[in-house]
């Protein structure tokens, strides 16, 4: 779009920092292309998300596009902020954070400079599926761009956002492994779990589940291919949900999952539809794109929706 205003929404803290690094590349190119562009930088969590409803009421609908430099936390921010309203303005991305899951799904170059030129270079929008979710008990909803998981994840999120060594990890680029140490520790730590779930209104009980993921592409934990068959546009939910293993058994599993071999492991359990309902009544860690959603019990709804993204 020749005559695009870019309202740039960049969370400096993002890749443990590295983000601001990128920032400076594509100011420059932004620039020198005599670019018009807003930049609005994160000023504290959920700030985001603050900044995205205030941008959507000022723009010019026909010509804003709202480009957010940060991680999937800050485009989950940003997609939380705007709720309905995105469907009114495509949004541009530049993943610099740590894990860049959402990236890897729709097939943007996590090399910022790259990404930057497929956004200038791009004249009409691309169509994605994103997430709604609905809590009952809670009366929360919001939306998700790449997963939603209740138990082992959830605790491995817990514990690597608290953990001190994420962000000398990501100074090396090496923030896969931040994820891999908590991993390891939360194995040992996280109990089996009761979860009832129903897609599409065909309703099962596991008694002993371990770690359930609600995903919208394949990618979860910076690159793991945990649902290989998940589309990203296809309308369709995927659900993974592991049953309680040995520590063998788990190591075993996570070393198949880069060969996308986990899938025919027997306590390894695949469901894909348009409506997903989970309910789990003990008291579990959450998380939603990396972000804590505390530790209770949990009664979601899932439905994808569609979104609008610049890229070429
Ligand atoms: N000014 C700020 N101070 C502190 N935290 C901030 C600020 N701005 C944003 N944040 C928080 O930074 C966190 C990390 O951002 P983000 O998730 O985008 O990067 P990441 O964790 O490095 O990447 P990824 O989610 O892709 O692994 C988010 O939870 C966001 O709320």
């Amino acid at each position: 779009m020749n005559n695009a205003h870019y309202h740039i929404i960049f969370n400096q803290h993002a890749g443990s920092g590295t983000s601001k690094k990128a920032w400076q590349q594509v100011e420059q190119v932004l620039i020198d292309q005599h670019i018009l562009y807003t930049a609005y930088e994160t000023e504290f969590i959920g700030h985001g998300a603050i900044l995205a409803s205030e941008i959507i009421q000022n723009e010019q609908k026909e010509t804003g596009i709202i480009l957010v430099l940060g991680g999937d936390g800050t485009l989950h921010e940003v997609m939380n902020g705007l709720g309905n309203e995105q469907t009114s303005i495509p949004i541009a991305y530049i993943p610099c954070g740590s894990g860049n899951d959402f990236a890897r799904g729709v097939g943007i170059s996590r090399k910022p400079l790259v990404a930057l030129e497929k956004i200038l270079n791009a004249t009409e929008a691309k169509t994605f599926d994103i997430v709604h979710y609905k809590e009952k008990e809670q009366l929360k909803e919001g939306y998700f761009v790449n997963n939603i998981g209740i138990g082992f994840d959830a605790a491995v999120v817990k514990k690597t956002n608290h953990s001190t060594n994420k962000e000398a990890l990501n100074k090396y680029k090496l923030g896969s492994l931040s994820y891999l140490s908590s991993v390891i520790s939360v194995f040992f730590k996280q109990k089996p779990f009761p979860i009832d779930i129903e897609i599409d209104g065909q309703q099962q009980h596991f008694e002993d589940a371990y770690l359930v993921t609600t995903s919208n592409h394949p990618y979860f934990g910076g690159g793991v291919p945990i649902i290989p068959n998940a589309v990203v546009d296809d309308g369709l939910l995927d659900l993974i949900i592991v049953t309680k293993i040995n520590f063998l058994y788990f190591l075993w599993l996570f070393m198949m999952m880069p060969f996308k071999k986990h899938t025919a492991f027997k306590r390894v359990h695949l469901f894909q539809g348009k409506v997903i309902k989970l309910y789990s009544p003990t008291l579990e860690d959450g998380q939603a794109d990396g972000e804590e959603l505390g530790m209770k019990s949990f009664d979601f709804e899932f439905q994808t929706v569609k979104r609008q993204f610049w890229f070429r």
